[in-house]
């Protein structure tokens, strides 16, 4: 049985105060909640503070992105085997931030996707298509496109006790979610598409949407069959707002 996850994803945000004063804030209203997975994703500089803050509590600290190497001279860069070290155990991938600014392509994203896997750290596999992709009818195709390249490389077996995030490009920090029907559709479309490999391994794959969520609409959005959960961004940074969409997934999901 797949449970819900929701994560917040703090991207470039974030000061040693504002992690204390987070995940203090997130202890206090969040140690009750049971039934959802919570995990925050702060960024690589604060998840050795973040994971000493968490400890003891039921929130999970992971990291925005890594490598594709291990070590040696590749200035700048964290490794899969460095978060593992730090404590963290969730890697987002291929947010669409990085496929833009970062020009990761399907392929590097499949790379890291595996490199997660070896070093025993959990996946978020982030997929979606742009506006103009969506406007052109292309959602399917998109996001069909962004998980075969993991499946092509890795088999389906990979995406066993991994998370996928859909996150429509056009719904990230606009406000403009997508409706719970639209999200629900595409959601469908990506497990029914994963089933036509293995049937296992769809029904356990934890479908994550993402693109302002937020405190009002995430109720809703976790009414929905295939919904498994959220990555949040900007209401990430508000313990409050970020403590309702996780007791609305806890709810939703009971
Ligand atoms: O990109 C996102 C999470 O990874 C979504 O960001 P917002 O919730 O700010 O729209």
């Amino acid at each position: 049985m797949r449970h819900p996850l929701v994560m917040g994803n703090w991207k470039l945000n974030g000061s040693k105060q504002l992690t204390a004063d987070l995940i203090s804030g997130l202890r206090t209203v969040l140690t009750d909640v049971q039934g959802c997975k919570v995990v925050i994703a702060p960024p690589a500089l604060y998840l050795a503070q973040a994971v000493a803050a968490v400890e003891g509590s039921n929130i999970g600290v992971g990291a925005q992105n890594i490598d594709v190497n291990l070590s040696g001279a590749f200035t700048g860069e964290t490794s899969a085997e460095m978060l593992k070290d730090t404590g963290a155990g969730y890697v987002i991938l291929g947010h669409s931030e990085r496929r833009t600014y970062h020009h990761e392509t399907d392929e590097v994203v499949a790379e890291k996707f595996a490199i997660v896997k070896q070093q025993g750290l959990i996946p978020v596999l982030c997929i979606g298509e742009t506006e103009a992709e969506n406007e052109a009818g292309k959602t399917e195709e998109v996001c069909s496109r962004q998980i075969d390249a993991v499946i092509n490389a890795h088999g389906v077996e990979a995406l066993t006790d991994a998370v996928i995030a859909y996150e429509p490009v056009w719904a990230i920090g606009t406000g403009k979610s997508a409706t719970p029907a639209q999200a629900q559709a595409v959601h469908k479309f990506i497990r029914d598409h994963i089933a036509k490999q293995s049937r296992e391994v769809a029904e356990q794959v934890i479908i994550q949407y993402g693109g302002s969520v937020n405190d009002k609409n995430a109720a809703e959005l976790f009414g929905q069959p295939d919904i498994d959960g959220a990555l949040v961004g900007g209401a990430s940074l508000k313990a409050d707002a970020f403590s309702v969409i996780v007791k609305a997934a806890a709810a939703a999901k009971a």
